[in-house]
């Protein structure tokens, strides 16, 4: 579930009538995604999505999130813009929260993904790191490698209780991925969570690429590592798909060139993607009781998939 705040029909009706996007007809919650609260709103002229800013996104670097889908859609990206209302505002506040309505996109997001569909989301991600290499403002990553270590810290040894020996393993392999961590990469903005779930898609096309509340300034090849340990593994990390994996690479290379330096750190920045995703994934399991509303996400998925990196160069 992801409606987190109630919104009554009248102060729908009133934040609606900021805009020149017609009367309410209805609005039904929307279910997927844990982060924030998603409407899906219809009006008399289109439909659209209304989005509640929900504690776990930040509210003052909603500017720069913004200003990114902006400058992706501006340049032919299938991304949503927010709407501004008719005085200019984007971000306006609904049943206390910050909100903004935001443009609808067509597809679904796939949860087996084909090779086809692997290379048009790779290329999806390199159409937009080209564009991206023309956008000037950046945001720190708050889960970068120089966080990793404290975050760890942070969940402490209660992370034993999901597996015996987990905090003691997963200390030694950040300690082995940060002493190789590359330092000299080059650095852009990044989506950095483009997990099929953030991707729409009809047949084989990218119709949409969504949810940028992680987006940040990183090293820009760690955005493609990271959708290579979603897109290529099954949900539980079990089973590498060396045939998605190797068509995420082409899509993206075949629109953003990867420089040999980039490629051959794709292991290790995917074995870092792999503890960013094991850490978060552990706190939530520490910190959401096990009967809430949201559905818990395996970490230990992605402890297997580590150990898939530690394994094999799967991008030899
Ligand atoms: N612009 C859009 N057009 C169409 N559908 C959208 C759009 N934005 C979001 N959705 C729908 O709403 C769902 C939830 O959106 P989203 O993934 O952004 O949620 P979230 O709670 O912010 O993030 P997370 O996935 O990190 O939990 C998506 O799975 C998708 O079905
Ligand atoms: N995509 C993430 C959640 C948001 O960071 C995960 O599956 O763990």
């Amino acid at each position: 579930m992801a409606v987190y705040t109630q919104v009554s029909a009248e102060a729908l009706g009133a934040f609606l009538a900021r805009y020149d996007h017609g009367e309410l007809l209805s609005a039904k919650g929307i279910a997927e995604g844990v982060q924030n609260s998603n409407y899906l709103v219809e009006t008399t002229a289109d439909r659209f999505i209304l989005t509640l800013y929900e504690e776990r996104t930040s509210t003052e670097d909603l500017p720069f999130f913004l200003d990114m889908l902006d400058h992706l859609a501006s340049d032919g990206n299938p991304v949503p813009r927010a709407l501004p209302d008719r005085d200019g505002v984007a971000i306006q506040q609904l049943a206390g929260r910050s909100a903004c309505l935001i443009e609808f996109l067509t597809g679904v997001s796939v949860s087996h993904p084909t090779a086809a569909q692997a290379y048009a989301a790779g290329a999806a991600m390199g159409h937009m790191h080209t564009s991206l290499a023309g956008f000037a403002q950046t945001r720190a990553n708050p889960l970068g490698a120089d966080t990793w270590q404290p975050f760890l810290a942070r969940c402490g040894r209660a992370i034993d209780s999901i597996e015996p020996g987990l905090f003691d393993r997963t200390e030694a392999a950040l300690a082995s991925v940060l002493a190789q961590w590359p330092r000299d990469l080059p650095i852009a903005a990044i989506h950095s969570d483009l997990f099929p779930d953030n991707v729409l898609m009809l047949g084989d096309r990218v119709t949409g690429v969504i949810d940028f509340y992680f987006a940040c300034t990183d090293i820009r090849a760690y955005d493609l590592a990271v959708m290579h340990t979603s897109w290529a593994f099954d949900g539980n990390g079990e089973n590498y798909n060396a045939a998605i994996g190797k068509a995420l690479i082409d899509g993206y290379a075949g629109q953003f060139a990867l420089s040999d330096a980039e490629r051959g750190a794709l292991p290790i920045l995917a074995r870092g993607a792999c503890l960013r995703f094991l850490l978060t994934r552990a706190w939530d399991w520490l910190n959401t009781p096990a009967d809430a509303l949201v559905t818990r996400k395996d970490p230990l998925a992605y402890w297997r998939r580590l150990e898939a990196y530690l394994k094999d160069d799967l991008f030899a």
